[in-house]
């Protein structure tokens, strides 16, 4: 038994050695809670204001000019102010000089700074080049993990493309591409053929309808083609998941209009953070999507594992998850190599013994990225060619007799991956129709770190800007008829079109071009000719020529064109 009084004492003791120690907890909390926000206060203060000092400073220093920014907001004002005047009117017929609309503040900037420039995107320079020569070298193998994508766009883009490998930067984006580089390989596309007909066959059902015994409809392609490009895509990826995967479509597309009206807002420092209402709805969004996603992935991934099914498919996804797993062993686990991989339950046990080389979250990712990057931009793609092509009847005629001569007349023979390549004619029209109204007018690259460009100095946190639109209209580069559609000029190839073969740029080039290239015209040849053999197009009078971007290259109200079907 303890005497009372020295209970007592070790009570008081003990009572006071909790209160010390609660002080002492209290006050290590304390600075534990300073030093994080001194430390967030010096990342904003060196965000918003040390960094760009100092980019500023060695812009200054190799006479490097431009337009002045301003703290924080470099120069979006007049950014915006710029557009707002150019977009506030139509063109007034099917022009496409188009440059001065889409990029007013470059062509005001070049004309007083000259070619070479830099402008402020928030804290980011934007230097912009137009040299062939540089441009080969940004884009070239050696810079492949030197520049990549800048903080705000990758921001501006996380909600619905997340780290995807369209925003990956150095060797992670190096690592995904490898793994996603042969799902899009043509052997591998070949078999996507089918799928692209079927989904075609549709929408010309659903026309059929329309045009009922009239003659002629009015139809708005763009939205149809739209809506094509993302049936498309929804099936090349997801295959039999097909409409678990229509809904996540539709969840992404909310979320990215939903993160597009507030980009402007995206430099503020933590913005993302608060709490409101905006940010709500995106993150409930964001949630429900990815746990649809998290559901068809581990579907897939349990019907292989219990031998339900012997591979994951032959969709984009089933490409991926197979590339992610499967061949991990050859690349990187030593371990694995004993197992004989012939046999069901080989593969089996290969799966379970090796290190996925993505993660669920990167297979999501990835599969809001094929979503983003591989429907707007063909809808895109289709919905100028249908346009230019309404509008050039000669070249409309020529391109179906071409159809007929290659596919025959019949409705029964499908376009087939093997027979696209005699459609010379379509496919000059494509590259035309690219080079007039590319999906991605401008594409930029940021320095990881610091490089020397020609005689530039490109500091770390810099980004080079190269005005695709403005080089695929310049009238030095393609002569002086550089904003007429004169397909014609690709009759020779790409390399003789141009005066330099490096000015057409739709789908960038070098490591980190587009993966989905061969994808895309694959898929704008069998959509196009399939168009071309049931029926005739012309411009509606409805029609209102009012270029916009929003991420890609669109028409403002539409692409109203009048259909009537080929007897
Ligand atoms: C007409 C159609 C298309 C055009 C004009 C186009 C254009 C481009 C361009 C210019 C880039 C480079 C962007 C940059 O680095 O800033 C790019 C990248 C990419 N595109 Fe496409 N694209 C098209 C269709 C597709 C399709 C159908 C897919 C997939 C199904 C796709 C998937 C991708 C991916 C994944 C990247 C990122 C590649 C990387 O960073 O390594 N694209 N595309």
């Amino acid at each position: 038994m303890i005497p009372s009084s020295i209970a007592s004492l070790i009570a008081s003791k003990s009572s006071h050695n909790v209160a010390t120690s609660a002080m002492g907890m209290m006050s290590m909390l304390g600075m534990l809670s300073a030093l994080v926000i001194v430390w967030g206060l010096w990342k904003i203060v060196r965000c918003i204001w040390w960094r760009p000092l100092k980019l500023e400073r060695a812009m200054r220093k190799q006479g490097m000019q431009g337009p002045p920014p301003l703290f924080m907001i470099g120069n979006y004002v007049e950014i915006m102010k710029l557009e707002e005047m150019e977009l506030a009117t139509d063109m007034g017929g099917l022009r496409h000089d188009i440059l001065q609309r889409m990029l007013p503040y470059y062509t005001k900037w070049s004309k007083t700074y000259g070619k070479k420039f830099v402008f402020w995107e928030a804290s980011e320079p934007r230097i912009v080049v137009t040299e062939p020569e540089l441009i080969r070298e940004v884009f070239s193998a050696k810079c492949a993990l030197a520049y990549g994508k800048s903080f705000i766009h990758q921001r501006c883009c996380e909600h619905f493309l997340g780290k995807g490998v369209v925003m990956a930067n150095g060797e992670s984006w190096a690592r995904q591409r490898r793994i996603i580089a042969p799902a899009f390989h043509i052997d591998k596309l070949k078999g996507l053929a089918g799928v692209m007909t079927k989904c075609t066959e549709q929408l010309i059902s659903k026309w059929e309808e329309m045009v009922g015994r009239d003659k002629q409809v009015e139809v708005d392609v763009a939205s149809d083609l739209r809506m094509l490009t993302a049936d498309i895509i929804a099936c090349t990826e997801f295959g039999s998941s097909y409409e678990q995967g229509k809904r996540i479509f539709d969840l992404l597309t909310t979320l990215q209009k939903l993160t597009l009206q507030f980009a402007h807002f995206v430099w503020l420092p933590g913005s993302r953070f608060l709490p409101t209402s905006w940010n709500w709805e995106i993150w409930r969004l964001k949630r429900e999507m990815e746990n649809l996603l998290k559901e068809i992935i581990q579907e897939r991934r349990d019907l292989v594992s219990v031998g339900k099914i012997g591979s994951y498919g032959k969709d984009l996804l089933g490409l991926m998850l197979a590339e992610s797993e499967g061949r991990s062993c050859d690349l990187d686990d030593v371990n694995c190599n004993n197992i004989n991989a012939n046999s069901m339950n080989d593969q089996h046990n290969i799966r379970s013994h090796c290190k996925p080389r993505f993660t669920t979250q990167q297979i999501m990712d990835e599969c809001k990225t094929f979503f983003f990057a591989g429907h707007e931009t063909t809808a895109g793609l289709l919905t100028w060619s249908m346009l230019l092509l309404a509008a050039n009847p000669e070249w409309q005629e020529k391109a179906r007799e071409e159809v007929f001569d290659v596919l025959g007349e019949r409705d029964e023979n499908l376009p087939e991956a093997e027979t696209l390549h005699k459609l010379k004619i379509l496919g000059m029209i494509i590259n035309e129709t690219l080079r007039l109204y590319p999906p991605a007018i401008v594409i930029t690259r940021y320095a990881l770190m610091d490089m020397k460009l020609g005689d530039m100095y490109i500091p770390k946190g810099s980004s080079v800007w190269i005005p695709v639109l403005a080089m695929h209209l310049d009238q030095e580069l393609w002569g002086e008829d550089a904003s007429q559609f004169k397909p014609q000029r690709f009759e020779q190839g790409m390399a003789r079109a141009c005066k330099h073969p490096l000015a057409y740029m739709p789908f960038a080039f070098g490591p980190r071009n587009c993966v989905g290239q061969t994808f895309a015209l694959m898929e704008a040849k069998i959509v196009l000719s399939m168009i071309l053999r049931k029926y005739r197009f012309t411009l509606a009078p409805s029609y209102r020529h009012a270029p916009i971007t929003m991420l890609t290259l669109k028409p403002k109200y539409g692409a109203q064109v009048l259909l009537e079907r080929i007897l």
